[in-house]
């Protein structure tokens, strides 16, 4: 058994108690907004129309559906990989080796669509299961996070996460304990983070855009685009998924209920949302109206894209060409920091990016419902939550160099207002 780490983490997430509403309200909001969403009313914040029986909730046959797709995810991981790619540092100065196979899994997954489509698969009736669905994936969530918990009671000390250590167990079990839980070299959080939820988040919005088009003679203008820039979303996570080795999900948080139940659940459920809303709301989009929202799109994936790959090329290879030129600060470990291109103007240009992409997912869905801006209002209180965690690890990583840079950029997502 894992004997109690060193000096103990900062509790985050409001403790144990903010931890353990959390664990009742995350699962809660998304089941609200699966119901609201296919309302007539369809108002974020009135009451859902009714309370779903168990009968509503659970289904064998959707759980099935949940457990093949879960197989079937696993199953392409399993391939062989066109490139095996190092992780970063750990405690113990030892790397692990992860599969870059996630694009070749979308493109795999596509074609069996494709074939079962031309075969007769009934896809248009799968947003009628989004609610046995979305149980059972929430299900999987808690056992699954019950199994890593365990999991991490034998794990070296080595292997535990800075954070979700605490010795509380509702708290850890929420944050997680283990940084890299594994089988063999199959890596859970790595697996979770990038297939099943964000390949299953676009599955359930074509499935979503096959339902409109049976209903309404053919898809919207509207659901186009909302599907056209959230597949360019997922097939960029996967095919720049490397990227993700670096990120503080990967290097820095435990695996627990947080990452499992947002990595299976969330995602698929609750980012399908404008889909979902179209499909029962459905809305008339001008061509110019729809030309400037892929602008702005284009905007912030341009951001988005630029700003990852620049530290991403930086952090890989400080000397590589396209990073050279480029300002830097030096830190008391070795490692420097950008101090202009995209990290010069603000200290989280992918931040930036990132939230003018989730204004142009909600655009099309019009103005006359707050539900479909749901992901962005979540999603700025997230990225602002997880820009000053991100600010407090690396002031204690980088310390007065950390400041300089603070100091050099001010502003911390948007420029010269945050
Ligand atoms: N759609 C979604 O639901 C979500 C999307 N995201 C997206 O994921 C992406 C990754 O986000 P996240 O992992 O939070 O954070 P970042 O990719 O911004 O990584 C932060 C790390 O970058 C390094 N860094 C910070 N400043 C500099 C600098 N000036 N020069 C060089 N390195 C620097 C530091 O690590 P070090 O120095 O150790 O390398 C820091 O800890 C973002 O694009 C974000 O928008 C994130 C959460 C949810
Ligand atoms: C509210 C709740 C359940 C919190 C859990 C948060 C998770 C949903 C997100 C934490 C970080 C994420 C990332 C992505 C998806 C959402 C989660 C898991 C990401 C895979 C989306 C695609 C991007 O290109 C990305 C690879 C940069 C990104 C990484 C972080």
């Amino acid at each position: 058994m894992a004997p109690p780490q060193g000096p103990r983490a900062p509790l985050e997430f409001g403790g144990p108690l903010g931890a353990a509403a959390l664990l009742l309200l995350l699962p809660a909001t998304m089941f609200h907004l699966l119901l609201v969403a296919r309302s007539g009313p369809a108002r974020l914040l009135a009451p859902p129309p009714y309370l779903p029986g168990l009968e509503a909730l659970w289904s064998p046959e959707a759980l099935l559906l949940w457990l093949t797709w879960l197989g079937l995810q696993a199953a392409l991981y399993l391939l062989p990989a066109r490139k095996v790619a190092e992780g970063q540092e750990l405690k113990d100065k030892s790397r692990l080796w992860y599969p870059i196979n996630g694009f070749q899994a979308l493109v795999l997954t596509s074609l069996l669509v494709v074939l079962g489509l031309s075969g007769g698969l009934p896809l248009g009736a799968l947003p009628e299961m989004l609610l046995p669905l979305a149980f059972s994936a929430t299900l999987t969530a808690f056992i699954f996070s019950l199994f890593l918990y365990m999991k991490a009671l034998v794990a070296p000390v080595s292997a535990l996460a800075p954070g979700g250590n605490s010795g509380n167990p509702i708290y850890d079990f929420f944050l997680g304990r283990e940084l890299n839980p594994r089988i063999y070299s199959f890596d859970f959080k790595y697996f979770c983070e990038l297939r099943p939820g964000l390949i299953g988040w676009v599955l359930i919005n074509l499935a979503l855009l096959v339902q409109e088009a049976e209903l309404q003679g053919s898809p919207s203008l509207a659901m186009w685009l909302v599907n056209g820039f959230q597949l360019l979303y997922v097939g960029d996570a996967l095919w720049h998924e490397e990227a993700v080795l670096t990120t503080m999900d990967i290097t820095h948080d435990g695996f627990g209920f947080m990452l499992a139940f947002g990595d299976l659940a969330w995602v698929p459920f609750t980012y399908s949302l404008q889909a979902q809303f179209l499909l029962y709301h459905p809305q008339t989009l001008s061509l110019p109206m729809a030309s400037v929202i892929c602008l702005i799109n284009a905007i912030g994936y341009y951001i988005f894209r630029g700003a990852n790959s620049q530290k991403n090329t930086f952090r890989r290879n400080p000397s590589d060409p396209r990073v050279a030129g480029l300002e830097t600060i030096s830190t008391a470990t070795g490692r420097q920091l950008l101090v202009s291109g995209w990290w010069g103007m603000v200290r989280h240009p992918n931040y930036l990016g990132d939230l003018i992409m989730a204004l142009a997912w909600s655009l099309p869905c019009g103005v006359s419902h707050l539900l479909p801006y749901f992901y962005l209002l979540y999603f700025t209180a997230l990225l602002v939550h997880r820009e000053a965690r991100d600010e407090r690890q690396c002031l204690q990583k980088y310390g007065l160099a950390w400041h300089e840079y603070c100091r050099r950029v001010p502003y911390r997502i948007v420029p010269y207002v945050y």
